[in-house]
């Protein structure tokens, strides 16, 4: 038996009469970090939205398996339970929630201490930040970092990070990077989306997207190089008759 947690079969996703992902088929390894490359407009954020389950992206054809069961037609809700967690490109706000309610809502059990670290991990002073709220009055790159921090405290077998550095400046990126390390070395599965080559370069491994399908798969490094060579495998997607990206 295959021993990937994640494992996306063949799948295709059609939206108002366009194929947004064309027979794509991906693994994410329980213990590695997985990355996600594509320009924008690849299908990237298509594909976190059908491993997830939700309603208008159910594949047409393929599959989707999760520790070694079917999951194509779970629900959200089962998914999570299952140990499936997305982070969203643009984190939501909660009005009148205490950024120290958020993160206790998505680790039932975690103390004060825990709640702190976390914070600290995704370089946010708990001092000052635990009081806050999750509201307008965060920044973006606040929200996503608070974000990511109950990500981290959810310990979730697969999170599925959607654009984790979008509001993060450069500096805190290599740090966030770390935690999303440390998920991996406590044997948990991460999958980032992503369209930054520097990203994707500090996955275990890469898959190239292009106009809904996988058109590399191998080492992080590897798929940057071809990402930043004009992105040629795009011409492969284009002799199979897709469309291909528009630079
Ligand atoms: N509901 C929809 N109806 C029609 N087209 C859609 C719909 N949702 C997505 N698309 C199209 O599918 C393609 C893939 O979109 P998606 O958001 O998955 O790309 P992405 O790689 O995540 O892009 P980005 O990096 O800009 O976030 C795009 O061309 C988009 O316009």
């Amino acid at each position: 038996m295959s021993s990937a947690l994640l494992e996306v079969e063949g799948i295709s996703v059609v939206r108002e009469g366009k194929k947004i992902l064309n027979r794509l088929s991906l693994k994410a390894e329980a213990g590695q970090i997985t990355g996600v490359l594509g320009r924008n407009g690849a299908g990237k954020s298509s594909l976190a939205y059908a491993v997830m389950g939700l309603a208008n992206y159910r594949p047409l054809e393929g599959r989707i398996r999760f520790l070694g069961k079917e999951i194509t037609d779970l629900s959200i809700t089962e998914r999570g339970k299952a140990g499936l967690t997305l982070a969203w490109q643009h984190p939501a706000r909660y009005e009148g929630v205490s950024v120290r309610d958020y993160l206790r809502l998505s680790s039932k059990g975690a103390g004060e201490k825990d709640l702190a670290s976390a914070l600290s991990l995704v370089l946010l002073d708990p001092k000052v930040y635990l009081e806050r709220m999750v509201d307008k009055n965060l920044s973006g790159g606040e929200r996503k970092r608070i974000e990511l921090a109950s990500v981290y405290l959810m310990k979730p077998r697969l999170s599925i990070l959607d654009e984790p550095d979008s509001g993060v400046d450069l500096l805190a990126l290599g740090e966030i990077m770390q935690v999303f390390r440390l998920l991996a070395r406590e044997g948990h599965g991460v999958l980032i989306i992503t369209h930054r080559e520097d990203v994707a370069a500090q996955c275990d491994r890469s898959y190239l997207m292009c106009s809904g399908a996988v058109v590399l798969e191998g080492s992080a490094e590897a798929v940057k190089r071809y990402f930043l060579s004009q992105c040629e495998p795009c011409q492969e997607a284009v002799a199979l008759g897709m469309e291909g990206c528009s630079e």
